[in-house]
Order: structure tokens, then sequence, then C-alpha cells
């Protein structure tokens, strides 16, 4: 392996250490794709029906598939866990690094609250028991990226430990019903991310970005409870919406701040585990289910074609859809865990435990961190369908869209209207015109006052259902004008005036004797026609209940 030497690189003459030999592997996988590209897969993901775990085929054996996951989420936090250095996705290449982070000799770690009080409350979040001592340890392997040599984790003693994550599955075709499903968290650890390694095709040279070295990480371990990539992407999709109700990640996989390895073994049931590959670095919903489900494939391929699996590191290409060995990691690796000798064990307290006279700035209390723990997504779903008489799947996708349920309150908070009306009014029709016009919620052109302005004046049968999806276009256009404006300049509302409605009917029906006898005779077309012609006359403006009223009445 060639030496990294020292280089120039970015627009602010940063330095950066630079990989000389071009065929030097890169376990880091840079975010790829634009943002809002990545906004879009992620936000389509709940509403995909992602591939479920390998049927057997017919005389063969039958194999299960068991996974495991490994999330690594990126700490919320200003600065990095053991240095003051700032923490931003995308700033200029090197302009984030302290001498820590780049491992200038003599420096030393200074553990950062905030990440503690982010992994505590996680933990919590996660039914985890909370160790009152934890310690960090030194993991050892060699990249340009980790100047260190080595990464401070929590190998001996994490901070939380055996927990658990309940999420919901939908069974069936229609997705009517819904199983509830737990897996198991086996440990939660603080440890530092990795510098990026950045190829240069062109230049064949690997240029280094310590910009995210030292950011602080919580690696979650799950337990191989899952069966199938579907599963694993309900789980990690359930996750992400935890964390970011916490405020401990933004957990955005585009940007990098969410990853995943995903462990794959299958056996035969009643047999013991087989041997786990592991698909490293997977930065998207999707390709995590993909990546899962064609590795399940691929191990029963081999075992019945009379191969083994090898417990090794793949990744998942997700222009082929297969994953591919990686040559950096052949064999069991030595991580040679040691100890960190420059940090303390990390000790928590709870408020039975903390010594008398203790100033509270200067111990982190597990119990005060409980209690400020917010609503987590599946509480607030369970809410909305007690609440609202919500329909489960509809929760969901109110949780799913980013943004959407804080639009749906507010809505709720402004209007009269039913929950169901406003239900169904945010989810087929705003949902559906954002999504057409490739728009996240809060590109809206509608503000949620606007479309709750719109829902009164339907509620209030001022307008109706028909005329209301003509002022919701209208309000689209984004014209700063409210419902009511619109709905008085095209003149929508619907006719109130009795005896105006009493007379068009009446003429309605002289016009039409014939329509009349066989609504008389019981032919339920003959009234809806009726009830048309009466529409037409009033420019779509009259309430048809209210002249189906009028015209019972008067052929009585
Ligand atoms: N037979 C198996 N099949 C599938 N997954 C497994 C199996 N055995 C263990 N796992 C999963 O493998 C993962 C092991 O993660 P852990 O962090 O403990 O170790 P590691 O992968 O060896 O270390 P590293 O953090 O360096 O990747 C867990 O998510 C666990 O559930
Ligand atoms: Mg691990
Ligand atoms: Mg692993």
């Amino acid at each position: 392996m060639a030496a990294p030497i020292l280089r120039w690189v970015g627009p602010g003459k940063r330095w950066a250490l630079a990989w000389v030999d071009s065929s030097s592997s890169h376990r880091r996988v840079s975010p790829n794709g634009s943002a809002s590209h990545r906004m879009r897969e992620q936000r389509s993901v709940a509403q995909q029906s992602l591939h479920t775990a390998p049927k057997p085929r017919k005389g063969g054996h039958k194999w299960a598939a068991v996974v495991g996951l490994e999330v690594h989420a990126q700490i919320s936090s200003n600065s990095k866990l053991f240095s003051g250095s700032q923490v931003s996705f995308a700033a200029p290449p090197n302009s984030l690094v302290s001498f820590f982070d780049a491992s200038l000799p003599g420096t030393l770690p200074v553990l950062n609250r905030r990440c503690v009080e982010a992994a505590v409350m996680t933990g919590l979040a996660l039914n985890c028991h909370i160790n009152k001592k934890s310690l960090f340890d030194r993991k050892h392997y060699f990249y340009a990226d980790l100047p260190a040599g080595y990464q401070i984790t929590q190998q001996r003693l994490p901070i939380a430990v055996r927990g658990s994550l309940t999420y919901g599955v939908f069974v069936g075709n229609k997705r009517s019903h819904m199983a509830t499903k737990t897996v198991r968290i086996k440990q939660i650890q603080l440890e530092q991310d990795s510098g990026k390694s950045l190829h240069d095709d062109l230049r064949s040279q690997t240029l280094i970005d310590l910009n995210r070295a030292g950011v602080g990480l919580l690696e979650m371990v799950l337990e191989p409870d899952l069966s199938c990539g579907e599963e694993a992407a309900t789980v990690v999709r359930e996750l992400q919406l935890i964390l970011q109700a916490l405020g401990t990640s933004k957990a955005n996989m585009a940007e990098g701040q969410l990853r995943v390895d995903a462990n794959i073994s299958v056996h035969q049931p009643g047999e013991p585990l087989g041997i786990r590959t592991e698909v490293k670095n997977l930065n998207s919903i999707r390709f995590l289910a993909r990546a899962i489900d064609h590795e399940i494939q691929r191990q029963i391929s081999e075992l019945e074609s009379g191969g083994v699996i090898l417990n090794e590191t793949r990744s998942f290409d997700h222009r082929l859809g297969c994953t591919v060995p990686m040559r950096d990691k052949e064999g069991k690796q030595d991580y040679r865990f040691m100890p960190e000798p420059n940090l303390p064990p990390l000790v928590l307290y709870d408020t039975a435990s903390l010594p008398v006279g203790v100033e509270p700035q200067q111990v982190i209390n597990i119990d005060q961190i409980r209690d400020t723990l917010p609503e987590l997504p599946r509480v607030t779903r369970e809410r909305l369908v007690r609440e609202y008489g919500m329909l489960p799947e509809h929760s969901f996708t109110l949780l799913n869209e980013v943004g959407l349920l804080q639009f749906f309150q507010s809505v709720m908070k402004e209007t009269r209207a039913e929950p169901k009306k406003v239900t169904s009014w945010v989810l087929n029709v705003l949902l559906g015109y954002l999504k057409q016009h490739n728009l996240a919620v809060n590109e809206s052109p509608i503000t949620p006052s606007a479309l709750a302005g719109l829902l009164d004046l339907l509620d209030s049968k001022a307008i109706s259902s028909s005329a209301a999806k003509e002022v919701f276009e209208e309000l689209w256009k984004g014209k700063a004008k409210t419902a009511a404006q619109i709905v008085s300049e095209k003149q929508l509302e619907l006719m109130q005036d009795q005896e105006a409605l009493e007379h068009l009917c009446q003429a309605t029906m002289e016009g039409h004797p014939q329509v009349v006898t066989d609504m008389k005779t019981g032919n339920p077309k003959a009234i809806n026609k009726l009830i048309g012609l009466v529409r037409k006359a009033t420019l779509n403006r009259a309430d048809p209940a209210v002249i189906k009223n009028i015209l019972e009445r008067l052929s009585a």
C-alpha cells in the first residue's frame, strides 16, 4: 500500500492527506446523487411494496434468512465528539478540522456533553438499559481517512444495552391489516466517525477530507431478529423517525447521517445460524432492502449449488442490483482493541445516585433526560388513530412525509371541518398534487391556513365539493388569494335562495314531463337526471341534496 502524502487541496488551500495509490480501496462511500433526488427516494419508500423473504422453491430446501443491522447515526451537535470543531455537511474540504481531528501529537480528547446526552436519550427511547459507567476503547484499522490509525469507540462497555424497537408491518395485498413486530437492540455505543476518501478518477488519486473525522456517531447494533429486506427497511425507517423526533440525529441518509451495515445469513430452520456476510455502508432505504433480498438469494443459490458462504464484507452495486465482495477485508480483521488511555470511564447518574451538593451542569442525570423525551412516532400514530378515527395506514403516511403531520395539525387547528375531511383533503388532494409536481411539503404553494379556509367554506355548505376542487386549483397557483376571495370572484357560492331554486326545479320539471313520469314510477335514474339538469342551469352552484329535496316535494 502506498504512503499518504500531504498536499494542498480545495478552494481555501487547506491541506489534505492524499493517498497516491489509485488501487487503494474505499471503505467509506461518499454520498452520491443530488439531495433532492435522494429526498424523493426516501419519501417514496413508504409507499413501495418491497420484495420480501425468498419463497422456497418447489421440491427444494426451505431456507430461513436471518438479518442483523448495525446502524450508524451522526449525532446532531454543533461540535465533534472529542474536539471543538464545528459539524456541518458540505463545508469546503478540510475546513472543519482541529489538531485533534487530524491526530497531531500531543492533542487530547475532550468529551462533548451533548453527544452523551443524545446517546442517553436515544437509548431511553429504544427501551435500553443505560449503563451508569461506560468505557472508551481504541479500535485499530488503517485507512487514509482515519489519521490516528484507530477509532475511539465503546467495545467493552457501551453506554446503552438490551433495548427493543417495535415496528408495524402491513400484511395482505390491500395493506389493510397491520402486524406488530419487535427487534431487539443489543447495544448503542458512542464512537467517532472517520474522514471521507474522495476518489479522483482523472488524476488517479484519492483525496482525503477530514471534515467528518471525529463527528459523534451512535452505533446501534440490532440483534439478528429480521428476516428480509422489507422488514429491515421498515425498521430503519422507524429508527430514522425516532431519531428525528428526538432531535438526536437528522438521520438524512442522502447526506450520510444515517448509514447501515446489513449482516445476512441463511440456514435450515432448526439448524444453527449460518455464516453471515456483511453488506457495508448502505445509504438509502431502498438499496438496503434490495441489497438484503439479493444477498439472501445469492447465499441460497451458492449453498444449493454445493458452495460455501464466506464470512466476508460486501458492498451493494445499485446499478447491477447485486452485492460484490469488498477487497479490503478478506478474512477476519483483527482490530487490536485496547482501552483508550486518554479518557476516564464515563459516569452517569440518576436522581437516586446523584451526589449531594453537585451542580446539575457537572453531571448527566438519566432521569432528567427521561423527563424530556418527546412523543415517539408509534405513539403519535396511535394518537392520530384514536383522536381522529384515522386509518392506521393514513397515520403512517402523515408521519412518513416530512412535514406533513405538522401541515395536517395546523389545518386542524384552524378549521371547523371534520378530521376525516381534513385527512382526506391533505392525503388525497394536497399530497397528490405535491407528488405530481415533485414538491416537498414545505414547498407547497398552499399554506395550511389557505386549505383551512377552503375546508371551512365546504363545511358551512357555502360551496359544493366540485367548486372546492376548482378553488383548490386556484389556490395552488399561489396568487396570494384566500379561498373566500376566489369563491366570490368566480361566483362559486352555492345558491342559497330557496325560492329561486324552487322556480328552477318547477321549470325543469315542466320542460321534461317524461322524466317526471319516470321518476314518479320509481325509476331512480330519473331523479338524478333532473338534479343534473337543475344544477347545470345554476352553473353547478346548487347543492344536489337541496335540489333533490325540492324535486321530491314538488312531485309528491
Ligand atoms: N448469523 C448471523 N446472521 C445474520 N446476522 C448476524 C448473525 N450473527 C450476528 N449477526 C449480526 O451481526 C451484527 C454484528 O455486529 P457487531 O457490531 O457486534 O460486530 P461486527 O460486525 O463484527 O463489528 P463491526 O462493528 O466492526 O462491523 C449484529 O447486527 C448481529 O445482529
Ligand atoms: Mg458494529
Ligand atoms: Mg459489522
